[in-house]
């Protein structure tokens, strides 16, 4: 065989999946295939739009559905190898329960098997999830090797047990987390909104590599003038993306990833927030985006090698 041709990434990506619009599997899918990744989609619900519209139909996938899925076709009859599982928004606690338990083994299996796990539970201080998944979430990340976890703010306040409003409850809650869940070797906190940063209107994304440093990192982003869904599950993917998909020689630091994936995202966000300016009737002045240009943006996607969105900024723990 021809060692110069790369081979297929394959990931498993276990998600909700909307018919219109672009959150869980339908953000993620479209960035990570043409980012080159082969994707083996398990929708844990199919709704017609994500529930941030006012009315949405569809239905969920029993517990028993999606253990057969993975555990009697994929893992069983197929014996597929992945590289990665990318595990999202599942539809109750027994469900997110059995999956955990089923990616858990296949990780311990096979150590080439890296689990990136998005602990959807809600944003804003408000849980979109039944309660019950915070503990059960906490469980998980104590007993998981994980490779990444990708919590927003409200989420890393859930999984830690800490309000996090400044750079001093940054480091803090870092800190909480790598002792509560030491198998779990990297974190992104998403869209941290500081008191330190109020004024020049900036999220912080802040990233720990257990594996490589005792530095958090951090970049500031300049706000939107809007509100997106799906952009939690799109960073998440990017990341994959990144991290794992060995574009160029060498395997980059989660740092330098973390640059790069913000840089897309961003770039994405801002021709979404553009085109639905152009898009937009006069009255409708709110700025509630409902659905990403995913596919307006797939020139964007592409780039390869990718800028980075700046320098990050570092505290010592
Ligand atoms: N209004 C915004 N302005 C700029 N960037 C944004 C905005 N909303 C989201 N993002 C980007 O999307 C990423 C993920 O969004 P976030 O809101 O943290 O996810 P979640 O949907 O999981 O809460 C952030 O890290 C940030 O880069
Ligand atoms: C079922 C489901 N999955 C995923 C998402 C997207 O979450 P985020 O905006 O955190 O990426 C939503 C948000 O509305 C959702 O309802």
């Amino acid at each position: 065989m021809n060692s110069t041709i790369p081979t297929t990434r394959k990931v498993l990506s276990i998600q909700s999946h909307v018919i219109h619009g672009y959150v869980g599997n339908k953000a993620a899918t479209f960035p990570l295939q043409y980012r080159g990744w082969d994707v083996d989609v398990l929708n844990t619900v199919q709704f017609s739009n994500h529930p941030g519209y006012p009315h949405f139909t569809g239905f969920k996938c029993s517990t028993e559905e999606l253990v057969e899925i993975v555990e009697k076709g994929l893992v069983g009859a197929l014996g597929i190898k992945y590289d990665a599982v990318l595990s999202g928004y599942l539809p109750n606690v027994q469900a997110l329960q059995k999956m955990a338990e089923i990616v858990r083994q296949m990780c311990e299996k096979d150590n080439n098997v890296q689990w990136v796990l998005d602990p959807v539970l809600g944003d804003n201080g408000k849980l979109y999830v039944d309660a019950k998944c915070v503990t059960a979430y906490q469980d998980i990340l104590q007993n998981s090797k994980i490779f990444l976890v990708t919590p927003n703010q409200f989420e890393m306040e859930l999984l830690v047990g800490m309000p996090i409003r400044s750079l001093h409850d940054v480091k803090r809650g870092f800190e909480l987390f790598h002792e509560k869940y030491p198998r779990v070797t990297r974190v992104v906190v998403t869209s941290l909104e500081l008191s330190e940063f109020s004024e020049g209107n900036m999220y912080v994304v802040a990233g720990f590599d257990s594996s490589l440093s005792d530095e958090i990192f951090f970049y500031r982003i300049p706000k939107i003038n809007a509100t997106f869904s799906g952009s939690g599950d799109l960073i998440c993917a990017l990341l994959t993306d990144s991290l794992l998909n060995g574009h160029g020689c060498t395997q980059q630091s989660l740092s330098q990833s973390l640059g790069q994936v913000l840089w897309l995202v961003t770039s994405i966000l801002q021709k979404t927030y553009d085109l639905n300016v152009a898009d937009q009737h006069p009255q409708d002045s709110s700025m509630n985006i409902k659905d990403l240009k995913l596919i307006q943006c797939r020139d964007i996607l592409k780039r390869d090698p990718l800028p980075s969105i700046g320098k990050p900024e570092t505290i010592k723990i």
